[in-house]
């Protein structure tokens, strides 16, 4: 989890394949309706994330071997509608400061999300750090390292 740019699909796929789990990218259930918002620099509003948090926690709960779930997850509600879902879900919070989040933002390819959007994402995101099952990381860790310390905060639990 965390906003646009902080490494979730990179990082998330790395996990995936080192724990041989399925990988399901939270992005792809996005209404067409709010890809387009975010295409065109609206933020996305609580109305807009309802339903696609339900699909994701259908998502999850449909996983009952094990899955790492990509998802922004920006307020502390959206992540207790996911919880609900899916009791006892870990999440990994990929912390990255504005300015690094709005240069991954603007410098990588075809995506459908605008830099403009990146002040919005740190203006609704409420930090995890100190919910229960969470592992802080700093985003601007090497791939490797950021994988590594999952696994190892995966498996010493
Ligand atoms: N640990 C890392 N070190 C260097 N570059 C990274 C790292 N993690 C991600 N990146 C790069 O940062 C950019 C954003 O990464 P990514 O698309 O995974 O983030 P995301 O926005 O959280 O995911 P998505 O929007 O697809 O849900 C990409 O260009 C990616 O290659
Ligand atoms: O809740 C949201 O506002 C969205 O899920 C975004 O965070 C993006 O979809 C994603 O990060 C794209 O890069």
């Amino acid at each position: 989890m965390g906003v646009a740019g902080c490494g979730k699909s990179t990082v998330g796929a790395a996990v995936a394949r080192a724990e041989h789990l399925p990988l399901v990218e939270g992005d792809d259930f996005h209404s067409a309706a709010s890809r387009a918002k975010m295409a065109g620099g609206v933020p996305l509003t609580d109305g807009d994330r309802a339903d696609w948090l339900r699909v994701l926690g259908e998502q999850l709960a449909a996983h009952g071997e094990g899955v790492v779930l990509t998802c922004s997850a920006l307020k502390r509600a959206y992540r207790e509608q996911l919880r609900a879902a899916a009791p006892g879900l870990r999440f990994v919070f990929l912390e990255i400061g504005r300015e690094d989040a709005q240069k991954r933002v603007s410098t990588r390819g075809a995506h459908f999300f605008s830099a403009a959007l990146v002040d919005s994402q740190f203006a609704t995101l409420e930090s995890p750090v100190g919910e229960p099952l969470v592992l802080a990381v700093d985003a601007l860790a090497p791939l490797a390292e950021l994988q590594q310390q999952v696994s190892a905060w995966l498996h010493a639990a």
